[in-house]
């Protein structure tokens, strides 16, 4: 397993298409975002490539699919137990390539990669099907359920690994074959996982990995006809595009998408608690997680307190290059990126809003060689319009807003007054109000008094246009096969 870290000459990726490292003819350029320079070459794959991917994958799904879920299991667990063991290269080559910092990789994304395989190791083992009887007709029903063939996967840069196997562990897991696209900006550890496929014993061509861009590569593999499911997470306007290609082919389509999740701290909150988690829920993984709040609505009674806490402890949320151990914040993913964000605090300022910290109030305190890398303070605001641009649309990087609120009607509708429907968070002690405004709710995970706990057998998705279906445990299981019915005359 190669040392990332330490690699002095650029970094070439090759796909890998039935068990094999292909070289491409043409590469696009992956950057360090610690330092802004270009690190790695990543396989610039078109409808070629991919109809190599898919002819692969469709030859070795006879023999996949027959294969007992305890088989499968077993060969899961292995690559979960080879990630571990490689844990620190991983978790060095996703720092590195996605600007997090090195501590988040390796306790979030490396661990939680790892499990992904083993979680749905063991669920394949316990699903049941469905019977009934129907003794007037001398006849019992029963479901059986298949795997649906060759899935296309793609995932987007900010969680590499982790949302790569949260789609591929499932899918291979209830016996499909898989072609991967990983986001063209991070794709380092899904090429180094391809190095462990034949030492956990995945047969070749049961998962097969296509790096590039999205509009090639992507596209090939979308409106490719034998490919006739989608797992995608990353932006609603690509989920827009991928929906209108796959049309044709009626596939099935599982989509998860952004957020503008709103906390909700009523007057009763433990602000104790409340606060650093709304620090971290605000700011993690550099406000790059599609569960990130983005809009803080705080009762008026406690709003200036909560405000004047909430500025301070983000203040000492830190901002450093991503080996640094006391850092909370690595570098954003690329410069155009990085220029959107900041973007927003223009914009928030031109409608009226006020920076209390981060961006244009503090500067940061970097090394040189860092100076052009892609870093920003977390930068709270407040003072802005429901209907303002920060307060509608997904930023995606280190940016949240704080406003006021009256009462529980009121705080609901704000709430709901978006397009997007991912997550939210519930601050108070009081249980009813938990349950009534939870409800309410328009988002696809309510968290209260906490927030990012997830169990992976519960469902995990979005409304409105943050996505379409779920997945986890049961609904991974039905979106990854299809059922049939059989009925039996005895
Ligand atoms: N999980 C989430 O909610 C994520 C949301 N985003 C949002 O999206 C914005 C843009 O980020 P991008 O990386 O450009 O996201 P994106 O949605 O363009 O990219 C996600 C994945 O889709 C692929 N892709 C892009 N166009 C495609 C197409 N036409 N057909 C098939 N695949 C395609 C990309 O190559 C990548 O693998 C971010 O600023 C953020 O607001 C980005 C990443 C994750
Ligand atoms: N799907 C995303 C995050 C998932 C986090 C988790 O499972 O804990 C995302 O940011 O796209």
């Amino acid at each position: 397993m190669p040392n990332i870290a330490d690699q002095r000459t650029h970094l070439i990726l090759e796909n890998y298409i039935g068990g094999k490292f292909l070289p491409c003819t043409k590469y696009v350029d992956a950057y360090d975002p610690s330092v802004g320079e270009v690190y790695c070459k990543v396989p610039d794959s078109d409808k070629e490539e991919v109809d190599a991917a898919v002819k692969a994958a469709k030859e070795a799904f006879p023999a996949w699919s027959c294969k007992s879920p305890q088989e499968r299991s077993y060969v899961l667990n292995k690559l979960a137990d080879l990630i571990d063991a490689h844990r620190e290269e991983f978790a060095q080559a996703e720092s590195k390539d996605q600007g997090k910092t090195l501590t988040y990789a390796r306790t979030v994304d490396i661990p939680r990669s790892a499990y992904n395989f083993r979680f749905f190791a063991s669920s394949i083992l316990h699903h049941t099907t469905e019977c009934t009887q129907m003794d007037h007709m001398g006849c019992m029903h029963y479901t059986v359920r298949t795997p649906v063939g060759v899935a296309g996967l793609i995932s987007p840069w900010n969680f590499p690994l982790y949302l790569l196997t949260w789609k591929i562990a499932p899918a291979i897991a209830m016996g499909n074959t898989v072609v991967a696209k990983p986001s063209e900006m991070t794709s380092v550890t899904a090429w180094m996982m391809c190095k462990l496929l034949d030492e956990a014993g995945v047969p070749a061509g049961v998962v097969n990995v296509v790096f590039g861009t999205g509009p090639k590569a992507g596209e090939a593999l979308v409106s490719h006809p034998d490919v006739p499911l989608i797992s995608f997470t990353g932006s609603t306007a690509t989920a827009q595009r991928i929906t209108q290609q796959s049309a044709p082919y009626c596939k099935r389509l599982s989509m998860e998408l952004g957020g503008k999740n709103p906390a909700i701290v009523f007057d009763d909150a433990n602000l104790d608690e409340c606060i650093p988690t709304t620090v971290s829920s605000s700011f993690s993984n550099q406000g790059e997680v599609c569960l990130c709040t983005s809009r803080i609505f705080v009762q008026k009674g406690i709003f200036n307190e909560f405000l004047q806490r909430f500025v301070e402890a983000a203040r000492k949320w830190k901002t450093g290059v991503p080996s640094d151990a006391t850092a909370n914040m690595g570098a954003l993913i690329s410069k155009e990126h990085l220029g959107k964000v900041k973007g927003y605090v223009t914009i928030a300022q031109t409608e009226g809003g006020k920076v209390l910290c981060g961006e244009g109030v503090s500067s940061l305190d970097l090394p040189v060689k860092n100076q052009t890398g892609y870093f920003m303070l977390p930068t709270v605001i407040t003072g802005v319009a429901d209907e303002s641009r920060c307060m509608q649309e997904e930023i995606f990087g280190p940016v949240t807003c704080v406003v006021p609120f009256e009462n529980e009607e009121e705080v609901i509708q704000r709430a709901n007054n978006v397009k997007y429907g991912l997550g939210a968070t519930v601050w108070s002690r009081d249980v009813g109000r938990v349950h009534r405004v939870a409800k309410k709710l328009q988002a696809g995970m309510v968290w209260t008094n906490c927030w990012l706990i997830r169990d992976l057998i519960l469902p995990f998705g979005g409304m409105k246009f943050s996505g379409v279906g779920r997945e986890g445990g049961k609904d991974s299981f039905e979106f990854f096969t299809e059922v049939k019915t059989i009925t039996i005359k005895h």
